[in-house]
């Protein structure tokens, strides 16, 4: 079987999911196209109220999709509490704002008539999430798509099949219609399948380059919309001037948090010559406190890793760095824990031929970089593959500002951890992917942007120009 819901910090194996038949898929694609017939006509307003009623179910079962998820793969707690209740902030944000956005607008226009342009719904998407957030990565897509009138088919992560059926269970006893987000254990073969159906017409993913690819290539071959959140190599950016207390608070965090799998985590610490040495000094001070041990424990701030895979090629990614020449600074040791631990490893001294220097480490590995100029550090922030996030540490903040408009990605927050919201567009450039998830670019990923002029009668005398017949016939 391919879905399993292993426990990263006892290594059980808690449950087995069967794969779901061709059956099912074609059921869920058939109720899933009823569904976007009957979303067409509906009144926006009534899914605005289900998406209330589905932050509030959230909210009543707030502990057991916190726990459900930190069994399944590792999470702190707290972390597990945090995501779930961003999932019923994103909820409540688009049931409040989203009917608004989607409502006609005007164009002034010189064209014979009233132009305006309707949002309208285009039918079923195909899902496709990862396991390092597996509430809040449905969420993101399922809300805005929800509101607008697409249904939803859900493939998730093999190895978080409890916390995505969990999830969709939670969306549907909160009153919304079957179909609406229908979670099945499919296989790539049966994702491309969706994707190439005519019921189908548009693809979201985040994941891997391996997954984006695939989507985009079955996608493109049937002409089917994408949007794609890849990886990141976030760089970190600490200026001579910058608040060295609020850097050493952000920095361990911006590493850390979901045990450094994330793809916005700071991967890339690129820090100037004169704060370097207390940039290290007060990262290895900040990881020494990490204390490993039971996720669901408060008193842990060090999580497992998400499986054993994970932590093997993390370590593999790491012995290739140093035998590339990196120094380790700090880490790189074994717990003596049964759980998929990784130390939290802080790596010095990479060069540019070095594979840690343009592949992703996912996990709790920081690599810091010594720089002697802003326009270095900018250089190197933007010699990477990878163009999703940042940060930047300034002493004046408009001046960070100016430094992260030079920075290639898609997002950067200057003086601040990076953190997400409904109303902040989120997405990258380069191999990060393109598209945009949440605020009014997230809801408007999959709509009909449908002009309609009207007019009384034609009137071919105020027409200017344009690609029309203009001959008199005899
Ligand atoms: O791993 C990527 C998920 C995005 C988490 C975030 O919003 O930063």
């Amino acid at each position: 079987m391919a879905y399993q819901t292993v426990n990263p910090y006892t290594n059980e194996v808690v449950k087995e999911y069967s794969d779901a038949t061709n059956q099912q898929l074609e059921d869920a694609l058939q109720k899933g196209h009823e569904l976007y017939q009957k979303f067409k006509v509906q009144d926006i307003k009534e899914r605005a109220e289900l998406l209330h009623q589905v932050a509030a179910k959230i909210r009543e079962r707030s502990d057991e999709l916190a726990r459900t998820a930190t069994i399944e793969m590792g999470k702190l707690l707290a972390e597990a509490e945090g995501e779930v209740e961003l999932c019923a902030i994103i909820a409540e944000w688009y049931a409040d704002n989203g009917a608004e956005m989607l409502m006609p607008e005007k164009i002034e226009t010189g064209a014979n008539g009233i132009a305006e342009v309707h949002y309208q719904s285009t039918g079923v998407i195909m899902m496709v999430e990862p396991w390092n957030f597996p509430y809040y990565q449905i969420m993101r897509v399922f809300a805005p798509n929800f509101l607008v009138g697409n249904p939803m088919i859900l493939k998730h992560a093999s190895n978080t099949p409890s916390s995505a059926q969990l999830m969709a269970d939670v969306i549907l006893e909160a009153g919304t219609p079957e179909g609406s987000l229908k979670n099945l254990f499919l296989n790539y073969d049966q994702v491309a399948d969706a994707i190439a159906d005519p019921r189908v017409q548009g693809a979201a993913l985040t994941g891997s380059e391996r997954g984006g690819k695939s989507i985009a290539t079955t996608a493109g071959e049937h002409l089917k919309q994408t949007t794609l959140e890849l990886g990141g190599m976030d760089p970190f950016i600490v200026l001579s001037d910058a608040n060295m207390d609020h850097v050493a608070d952000i920095a361990w965090r911006s590493r850390i948090y979901n045990a450094g799998q994330e793809c916005t985590s700071s991967k890339r610490f690129i820090v100037m010559e004169d704060v370097y040495d207390e940039f290290i000094q007060r990262l290895k001070d900040n990881f020494n406190k990490l204390k490993p041990g039971d996720p669901l424990d408060p008193e842990t701030t060090l999580a497992p890793m998400n499986t054993k895979e994970a932590k093997e090629e993390l370590q593999e990614q790491v012995d290739e760095a140093v035998a590339a020449g990196a120094q380790v600074a700090y880490g790189n040791e074994s717990y003596d824990l049964e759980g998929q631990f990784f130390m939290p490893t802080i790596l010095t001294d990479i060069n540019r031929d070095n594979p840690a220097h343009t592949t992703e480490l996912f996990g709790p590995v920081a690599v810091v970089y010594k720089v002697t100029s802003e326009e270095e550090a900018i250089e190197l922030a933007n010699d990477s593959p990878y163009g999703l996030g940042g940060i930047v540490f300034a002493g004046d903040a408009d001046h960070g500002a100016e430094v992260a408009a030079k920075i290639e990605t898609g997002m950067v927050f200057v003086n601040n951890i990076r953190y997400s919201l409904p109303e902040l567009p989120f997405g990258g450039v380069k191999r990060s992917g393109y598209g945009r998830e949440m605020s009014r670019t997230g809801l408007m990923a999959f709509v009909n942007e449908k002009l309609i002029i009207k007019a009384d009668e034609p009137d071919m005398e105020n027409i200017a120009g344009g690609l029309i017949a203009t001959q008199d016939l005899e």
